[in-house]
């Protein structure tokens, strides 16, 4: 039997190096696990062991590991894996991650081991490949060792390490290095180095000609990004002078703090850092702690408020300029955009697109979901409010931009520009840097500042509220989210507060990443959306603590 194979012994005594700590529950959630730094050696080694698993299972393809806690506080840490086409995980083994991470001892994971080596099919004589890196947390260092533990016991031939890195750049490697050589010309090299490179070609040909743009204001939320800013930065500063801020990675306290896009999108501010340098009608973005992530905003030139351009700002921007470039490139019978969002995109984003003709669909929160739905699409735009996402083009959509005869020389250059925008844009996952790249180009084709971005549409003001309860698991949701199924009788006390306030629309669902629940509501005016959030919350809480139950 295959598991006969299996290195018991090899894993037995380094297993014991890592104890699990006791009375700690790990799950693998929306963002793989994520809490305390220094609770998680544990925890990586057995990643370590899983990843060998899936890489086995999948005939040796390269599996990807990050560890990041992405925006939350430095003291924390966490750990994705990351499937060969750069995706993440299958949703079907997340399961066996949190079996792993939560064997108490060394013989209960051999155990859960060995029961997943028949359970899941797989052929111990496959080779395994990995590949993996960190952000710039000081507890990435030990979690590096115990995942590097972990992959030699189970026998992984050299692991292949990046070091600190962003999250897209890791997923971007892991894509490109299942790829046949004749793929991954057209692709890029699969390093850092080359990502960088690929990038920078891509911005450079699809700014041709445009005067240079005003410089951008980046916050790196002290984090990666300025790591990766600092490298593509020198090759692109002609065309786009950027003004890196919150660039102290060496600090480890300064990481997310009072910066970073979760500062931004919580707060609607501008971090105090980029405040001291912002003047009326700049733009400037700001990256989360491992830069997959980014948020637009710039002060209104006449009264100097703050005006924040978020994920649905950004999608709608996207999705526009693409599907004009279809269009002009005659191919609008042919290629299909479709725009994926989650119950958080403001209503007034999705009544913009609806209005624009684009397809819609609203998907449960998290990455994973709105990747898959966007795979349906030629070209599918996704990014979720707070600033994740991408712009995915099927195999397909590439097969038809590549061998299209454009009848006409304007034809000719909006093929020219999808292709160059395939390139530019992160097609594993969303990547901040990319993605605002992304941004740059469009507003330096349309000739436009963030202010004629803005007039699209008019965000209905909301609010995003926490609620800590009991059992955050009590409150299950259907509807992609939308709706609650349990506790039974919450939805209706949820409509009937709703239908209090015009333009009301809330909802309440457990995190998949924070022990709480968070709901969310937007009205007409300010004042409503306030209301309605803290109505709704209290009504979650009462519920939660039993009062009405
Ligand atoms: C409202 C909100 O912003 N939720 C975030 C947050 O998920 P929760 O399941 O809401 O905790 O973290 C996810 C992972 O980073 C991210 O994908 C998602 O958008
Ligand atoms: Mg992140």
């Amino acid at each position: 039997m295959a598991s006969s194979q299996l290195p018991v012994h090899a894993l037995s005594s380094a297993s014991d190096k890592y104890p699990k700590p006791q009375g700690v529950a790990f799950t693998y959630g929306t963002a793989g696990f994520r809490t305390k730094g220094d609770t998680l050696e544990s925890t990586l080694f057995r990643i370590g062991l899983l990843a060998v698993l899936r890489s086995k299972k999948l005939n040796g393809q390269t599996i990807g590991v990050m560890i990041t806690a992405s925006h939350n506080p430095a003291i924390d840490n966490g750990a994705k894996l990351v499937d060969p086409r750069g995706e993440m995980l299958d949703a079907s083994w997340e399961q066996h991650a949190t079996l792993l991470a939560n064997a108490e001892t060394t013989s209960e994971l051999l155990k859960v081991l060995t029961g997943l080596i028949p359970e899941l099919k797989i052929d111990w004589t496959k080779p395994s490949r990995v590949v993996f890196g960190r952000d710039t947390r000081p507890s990435g260092e030990a979690l590096v060792k115990a995942l590097k533990a972990g992959l030699e016991a189970m026998g992984c031939h050299a692991p292949l390490d990046m070091g600190i890195t962003t999250t897209p750049c890791l997923h971007y490697m892991v894509k490109g290095s299942n790829l046949k050589q004749e793929a991954q010309i057209k692709y890029g090299v699969p390093s850092e180095q080359g990502y960088v490179q690929k990038l920078a070609t891509a911005f450079t040909k699809l700014m041709k000609g445009k005067s240079p743009a005003s410089p951008l204001i980046v916050d790196c939320a002290n984090g990666v990004g300025a790591v990766a800013l600092a490298k593509l930065s020198p090759l692109i500063s002609d065309i786009l002078p950027i003004r890196s801020i919150c660039t102290n990675t060496s600090d480890a306290s300064a990481l997310n703090h009072s910066c970073g896009a979760d500062y931004v999108k919580t707060n609607q501010k501008p971090p105090p850092a980029v405040q001291e340098v912002m003047e009326k009608g700049h733009r400037a973005c700001s990256l989360d702690g491992d830069a997959d992530r980014v948020v637009y905003y710039y002060l209104n030139p006449d009264d100097g408020k703050f005006r924040l351009l978020d994920g649905d700002k950004i999608a709608t921007l996207a999705a526009g300029f693409i599907g004009d470039l279809v269009k002009q490139a005659g191919l609008s019978d042919t290629l299909k955009i479709g725009v994926v969002q989650t119950a958080y995109a403001n209503g007034s984003s999705t009544q913009y697109l609806q209005h624009n003709g684009l397809p819609v669909r609203c998907v449960p929160t998290g990455v994973k979901h709105l990747h898959h739905a966007a795979e349906r699409y030629n070209i599918g735009v996704y990014f979720e409010a707070n600033g994740h996402g991408t712009v995915l083009f099927s195999e397909e959509t590439i097969d038809i931009l590549n061998a299209h005869e454009p009848r006409s020389p304007a034809q000719e250059t909006a093929t020219q520009h999808l292709l160059c925008l395939v390139d530019l844009i992160n097609q594993a996952v969303g990547d901040a840097i990319s993605d605002f790249l992304m941004v740059e180009v469009i507003l330096a084709h349309k000739r436009w500042g963030p202010v004629e971005w803005d007039q699209g549409y008019e965000d209905l003001p909301n609010r995003l509220v926490k609620v800590n309860v009991t059992d955050r698991f009590a409150f299950k949701t259907q509807d992609a989210e939308r709706r609650l199924v349990e506790p039974k009788g919450l939805a209706e006390r949820v409509d009937a507060i709703v239908n209090k306030f015009e333009k009301g629309r809330s909802f309440v669902r457990p995190s998949g990443t924070e022990d709480c629940v968070r709901v969310y509501a937007e009205a007409s005016t300010r004042v409503g959306a306030d209301e309605l959030a803290a109505q709704v919350a209290t009504l979650v809480s009462d519920f939660s603590n039993g009062d009405l139950f």
